[in-house]
């Protein structure tokens, strides 16, 4: 699919030649009926009535032989299963979510009004990490952005500065939330209102938590060893202040706090949150199953499964009551295992299925960033591009060049 906003100036020549009239205008059409050779391009029609989706995917699937209804599961090619287990159309699926779900938090962060004087170095800290390890392009651009104007949009006070600026009735600057808001963290258009691997058969189940799930997984397989700690500390500081479940925050609070002195390599981190995840899984699956509100499409259970990935199971092992997920599961294949699907597939998709990568880990299985590994440079602000030319130091090295900005920015504000 592709969209054109005829509105822009630049777009003009290719809407007139294409009749554009009004919008939104829909056309359909194998590919090469798109390209212009000369004079007329023909072989595509225009989709008269399908302002409704309803309407448009009856037109589907009379053009396409197919009945698919708008319940059915969301589907994709299965040949894009590969030999080494991992389902690359589930994954770029996957990675639509992880936008969606990083654009509602900030969004539910500020409807919910969660920033405030306690909660700001926790979610600088999270943009922190976004900007250097996010899957998604758009996300980090859009996260670098924010980041780089947030001194203006919300200043940061020291105690002489809370003195300084308290305004005459006494009031301590608060956050724009309005200009924060309108930030587009991961570009124009996102959040869009709605999920796909992440969406539930029933409306109010999975969605933004199993996005969110999908963000730290695919998170923590690109943190350095060196960073891990930091993430580990990041992702619960973000859960504890931001995450507004209050069971399932107090549950995961106590992962963190048990966990705090583990935690110090990327191997850690990654199979700490997956145990953390199979363990709510685990708990929440016998809730669910004993009050009947989960989802009939999505039952719990340990994962991967072994359909998913059989050698990440121990075989032979009995399952008892008291085994441990350790014993059940080989953890060096499911390691490999989170790396690829979470890590090499994202990374894969987000830059074209037709150019996967090879080698995208190093020798000890490290992965590489994408920045690493691509040549295409992203159009963004000065301040941002500095923040993204820092993400191969590490987020760390982006917090040192921000606060650096900051201590200047409030150097300037005595002064004046
Ligand atoms: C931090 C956190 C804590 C939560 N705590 C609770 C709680 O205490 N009580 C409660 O009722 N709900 C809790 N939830 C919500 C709950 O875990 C689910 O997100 C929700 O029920 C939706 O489930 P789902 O079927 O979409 O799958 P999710 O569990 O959301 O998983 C999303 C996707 O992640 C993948 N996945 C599953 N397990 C793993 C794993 N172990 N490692 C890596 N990937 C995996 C699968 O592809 C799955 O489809 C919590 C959510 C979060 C983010």
């Amino acid at each position: 699919m592709a969209k054109v906003d005829c509105a822009l100036k630049s777009n003009t020549l290719l809407c007139d030649r294409f009749k554009i009239s009004h919008y939104p205008t829909l056309l359909w059409g194998p590919p090469s009926s798109f390209t212009w050779v000369s004079g007329e391009s023909t072989g595509w029609e225009a989709i008269e009535n399908g302002r409704k989706a309803e309407l448009l995917l009856q037109f589907i699937n009379t053009r396409v032989g197919k009945s698919f209804t708008l319940d059915d599961a969301s589907t994709y090619d299965a040949h894009l299963v590969t030999a080494d287990g991992i389902d690359y159309g589930q994954v770029a699926i996957s990675n639509f979510d992880i936008e969606e779900a990083t654009a509602q938090a900030m969004e539910n962060i500020i409807s919910q009004k969660l920033l405030n004087k306690k909660t700001r170095s926790s979610f600088v800290q999270f943009l922190q990490l976004l900007v250097v390890h996010h899957p998604s392009r758009n996300c980090r651009k859009g996260t670098a952005g924010l980041l780089m104007n947030l001194e203006e949009l919300w200043p940061s006070l020291s105690t002489q500065d809370i003195e300084e600026e308290l305004s005459d009735d006494g009031v301590i600057q608060e956050p724009d939330l309005k200009a924060v808001e309108n930030f587009p963290i991961c570009g124009e258009h996102i959040p869009r209102g709605y999920w796909i691997s992440c969406r539930g058969s029933r409306n109010e189940t999975r969605g933004y938590s199993c996005g969110l799930w999908l963000l730290f997984h695919a998170i923590s397989v690109r943190v350095e060893d060196r960073l891990s700690s930091a993430a580990f500390r990041t992702i619960c500081s973000f859960v504890d202040n931001f995450f507004t479940c209050k069971e399932c925050r107090e549950h995961f609070l106590e992962f963190c706090s048990s966990a705090k002195m583990k935690v110090s390599s990327r191997r850690q981190l990654v199979l700490w949150l997956w145990n953390a995840h199979n363990e709510v899984n685990e708990r929440v699956g016998k809730v669910e199953a004993s009050l009947g509100t989960g989802d009939p499409k999505f039952v719990k259970e340990l994962w991967p499964t072994q359909t998913l990935c059989k050698s990440c199971w121990n075989e032979g092992v009995e399952r008892k009551a008291d085994t441990a997920f350790q014993d059940l599961f080989s953890l060096s294949d499911v390691y490999k295992f989170l790396l690829k699907y979470y890590g090499h597939a994202l990374s894969s998709l987000s830059k074209g299925l037709s150019k996967l990568p090879q080698g995208i880990q190093d020798s000890d299985g490290h992965l590489r960033t994408q920045e690493s590994t691509t040549s295409s440079a992203v159009t963004v602000p000065i301040g941002a591009a500095l923040a993204i030319a820092f993400a191969s130091c590490g987020f760390g090295a982006v917090a040192c060049f921000w606060r650096t900005r900051q201590k200047k920015k409030k150097q300037v504000r005595r002064r004046v």
